[in-house]
């Protein structure tokens, strides 16, 4: 195997990752992202004991440990761009030996819990409830840039999505998908849909305030699109790109959305932070099972 070069792997004086600013001991098996730096503290003053806390740009990292596990929290900020910096620089923590920069022989699968908060685009799902999104479409780029192998679903919701917006999406998205073990063991009981991550919060997300709408009808034909009895429920801008990027690198991946805003019922909640607490405090609690 090559060597992985200085300008392909960036490491700092210190050793740690470029971005991330961590060291391969700073990084737990299961790591839980958010967007906000903000949340990060949020999500730690859960821990029992926090061993580590680093920041660099927008990746702020607490690792400690709860009842025992140890969890990283580790906010990506807003978007997939931030995402690519993000899987990878992980995976490098924990898959290459970054003294040798050769990949190591035994690749390890971590856990990536997105914790990140969201739209619903159906009228039925209601604000401040929590949806777990069992597939993802990108509407960025990121996974055209990677060589990534689609499940037969995959392929077929895209081949449904080019089939029924033909003209009114201007390019193919992507699609990937959560980790079925961790359904299994993280969301039951609760809701699952089809999430967009969207490359943008205003215009990709249907909002006009003053910039006016390429396209119009996008939105609602994004709300009308079904496979089957599945449509699109919400939309954020992460979580196509966590499961493709841990899909390629072999990670297992789940994204939990609290739903603040209903674009349909045009509502949005009334107690976000109240809201978002009591969603890290339920998923911190499903974390309990993983080993
Ligand atoms: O709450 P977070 O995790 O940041 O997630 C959502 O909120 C941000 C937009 O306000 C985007 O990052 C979107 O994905
Ligand atoms: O509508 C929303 C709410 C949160 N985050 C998003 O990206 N969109």
């Amino acid at each position: 195997m090559n060597r992985i070069s200085e300008t392909d792997l960036i490491l700092n004086a210190d050793g740690s990752v470029y971005h991330l600013n961590l060291l391969p001991g700073d990084v737990a098996g299961t790591v839980i992202t958010v967007g906000d730096p903000d949340r990060v503290g949020e999500v730690s003053k859960y821990f029992d004991h926090i061993e580590l806390k680093k920041s660099k740009r927008e990746f702020t990292t607490h690792t400690g440990t709860v009842g025992g596990k140890r969890l990283t929290v580790l906010s990506t900020g807003i978007g997939t761009d931030n995402i690519d910096i993000v899987m990878n620089e992980l995976d490098a923590l924990v898959n290459i030996d970054l003294s040798t920069r050769q990949p190591k022989k035994e690749i390890k699968s971590l856990d990536i819990v997105r914790i990140g908060t969201s739209g619903a685009i159906q009228a039925d799902i209601p604000v401040d409830s929590l949806l777990v999104s069992e597939m993802a479409f990108g509407m960025d780029t990121l996974m055209h840039y990677y060589q990534q192998r689609l499940s037969a679903v995959e392929q077929q919701l895209i081949n449904e999505f080019k089939a029924a917006l033909p003209g009114i999406h201007p390019f193919t998205p992507y699609v990937a998908s959560a980790d079925r073990s961790l359904i299994g063991l993280l969301a039951k009981g609760l809701p699952q849909g089809i999430t967009i991550s969207a490359p943008g919060f205003y215009a990709p997300q249907g909002r006009e305030v003053r910039a006016k709408l390429a396209t119009a009808g996008l939105m609602e034909a994004i709300q009308r699109f079904s496979l089957g009895t599945q449509h699109i429920t919400n939309l954020e801008m992460e979580t196509a790109g966590i499961y493709g990027m841990a899909s390629i690198l072999g990670h297992r991946a789940i994204s939990f959305n609290v739903i603040l805003a209903n674009r349909i019922t045009q509502q949005f909640s009334m107690q976000p932070q109240q809201i978002i607490d009591a969603s890290i405090r339920q998923v911190l609690e499903r974390l309990t099972v993983l080993k």
